[in-house]
């Protein structure tokens, strides 16, 4: 380690004075302006991680669905997963290191990792369409080449692409080919041998309204689509040529707004869907012919690929098991429909995707959707391969099942989340069970819900157990919450401290709008009293 050329250039990425940043759920998110010197750091400490796993490393920047002015930055591991925990702790301490303790602070995470410093190290760069995007990640690469690191910049990319480009890299192609090319034609033939058989069926040609954030979303689909343009026609809207990103568009806030983005036409049932900023998060939605605005969120898509799953298992008559991973936040008429109608087990954690992801990698196949819409399926390695054997072995139609199963290993993105990924499995699905928007909606209701968020002085004071779904501290809390939650039929509501904004967000749910928001503002009431609530009454939404 030159701890010389470090101290120097280190010197060029200053650290605002007391500025202090937590690596949280989806990594570091901040003001761009303040975020240079993170980004020297986590270029730095990507090295290090890549040296220590003898694997290639990826950087991530981008802010996700927060606003434009903002930015962020993740590390991915060897198989396109998320940062381990220990090394998010590493990069809390690297990031808000003073200058002077840099040195230490780096020779300290090397020892305690055991990183072996002669070591190669390899780390690749992604990026989204913030409009600071770019700078930053050349502060990535400064940490990266003063370490002695090599690197690939991928430039523009979304979040899950750059997961899939780690996954590609470290399997040495096991996984796929490591380049924008070999993603979109892994995914499009896969949708296109699908979707093939749903067509002779003599079902024409389909199309689907996306608005996409106005991010990158929107310039990868462009150039993805006439790779998969025989299954289906994209119609792009929030592309990007004029809007903000984010703006009163994407996933999260058609989610949290539960309304349709601007700047998109909606025909009554039409199928429509929207991207979050970095295309890791998808919803669909439609009006019906009343006007009326229907969101179909995480819950449903969960709902949809895991009862198509099971169906071509059942054809296949293979006794792989099936389990699907929500959070707290899944609608509870969701986990009914898919314990009692469709027998599948439901198992719930913390928030997050990196808990649902550790979660589904204990079955065979693994459905997990956070209900804002971020997820995907993970097969295990026994599971691939028995398919892949069934689909040689079998004969008729059960090969056409065991052949469908293994051309949804492929249009998965197992490495994260992937809006693209996602929107061509349920295209594929809707299409091969020929149904429409309104059928796939009706498989249950929603009961009414709503979410507040509450500012209070520190929101730490609030812990959780059960994941989530009861709070331990500060006294008294839950019990209030228990004895309110007794005034409302079908009731259900919790707290927690949010992992990404100083806020605490509540969550009720009831048999009727009006009880659900009563139930969620007499909660957050609670809060404020309980842990000490600060500023104005609760605000609406995520
Ligand atoms: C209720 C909710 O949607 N929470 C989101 C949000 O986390 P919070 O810890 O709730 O701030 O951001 C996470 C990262 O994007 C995402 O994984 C999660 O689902
Ligand atoms: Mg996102």
């Amino acid at each position: 380690m030159d701890l010389d050329a470090i101290t120097k250039h280190s010197a060029l990425h200053i650290k605002p004075n007391g500025l202090i940043l937590q690596y949280g759920t989806a990594g570091f998110r901040a003001k761009a302006e303040h975020l240079d010197h993170v980004m020297f750091r986590m270029g730095l400490l990507a090295v290090l991680r890549s040296k220590q796993t003898k694997s290639t490393i990826g950087v991530m920047v981008t802010a996700s669905h927060n606003p434009e002015e903002d930015n962020g930055v993740k590390l991915i591991d060897p198989l396109g997963e998320m940062l381990a925990p220990s090394w998010e702790e590493h990069a809390t301490c690297l990031a808000n290191a003073e200058e002077q303790d840099m040195q230490r602070v780096l020779m300290d995470i090397s020892e305690k990792a055991a990183v072996d410093l002669q070591r190669k190290a390899f780390v690749v760069i992604g990026r989204d369409t913030r409009p600071s995007s770019e700078k930053l990640s050349q502060s990535v690469i400064d940490g990266i080449t003063v370490l002695g690191g090599q690197f690939h910049d991928y430039g523009l990319l979304t979040t899950p692409q750059l997961h899939y480009m780690v996954c590609c890299r470290n399997t040495h192609g096991g996984y796929g080919t490591a380049t924008i090319e070999g993603y979109y034609q892994k995914l499009s033939k896969a949708f296109v041998e699908l979707t093939k058989q749903a067509f002779c069926s003599g079902d024409e040609n389909r199309s689907l309204k996306v608005d996409c954030a106005n991010g990158i979303g929107a310039l990868k689909l462009r150039e993805m689509e006439h790779y998969f343009s025989q299954g289906l026609t994209v119609q792009l809207f929030n592309d990007g040529t004029k809007g903000k990103l984010n703006h009163l568009c994407g996933a999260d806030f058609v989610k949290s707004h539960q309304k349709p983005p601007q700047g998109m036409e909606m025909k009554s049932n039409e199928r429509c869907c929207s991207f979050d900023g970095d295309a890791d998060r998808i919803v669909y939605y439609y009006r019906d012919t009343d006007g009326q605005f229907h969101l179909i969120d995480g819950d449903k898509i969960a709902t949809l690929i895991s009862s198509f799953l099971k169906e071509l298992l059942l054809e296949v008559e293979e006794s792989l098991n099936i389990g699907v991973v929500q959070t707290a936040y899944a609608n509870g008429s969701s986990t009914r429909y898919l314990e009692e109608v469709m027998k599948v087990p439901v198992y719930c954690t913390k928030t997050g995707v990196k808990h649902l992801h550790h979660k589904a990698q204990e079955f065979d196949i693994g459905v997990y959707f956070e209900a804002n819409g971020h997820g995907t399926v993970l097969f295990s390695k026994a599971a691939e391969m028995k398919i892949k054997q069934l689909a040689e072995e079998l004969e008729d139609k059960k090969r056409k099942a065991a052949k469908m199963l293994e051309n949804m290993i492929n249009l998965f993105n197992q490495a994260a989340g992937d809006a693209i990924s996602d929107m061509l499995v349920i295209e594929a699905i809707l299409a091969l069970k020929g149904l429409t928007v309104q059928q796939w909606d009706a498989l249950y209701t929603d009961l009414p819900n709503r979410q507040l968020k509450v500012k209070v002085v520190d929101r730490q004071l609030i812990s959780t157990t059960d994941a989530e779904r009861r709070a331990v501290t500060p006294p008294g809390l839950q019990e209030a919450i228990d004895d309110l939650v007794k005034k409302y039929k079908l009731s259900r509501a919790f707290v927690r401290p949010s992992g990404t904004e100083d806020v605490v967000r509540v969550y009720a749910e009831a048999d009727s709008q009006a009880s659900a928001d009563s139930l969620a503002r007499e909660v957050s009431l609670a809060v404020c009293q309980l842990a000490g609530g600060v500023g104005e009454s609760p605000q609406l939404g995520f």
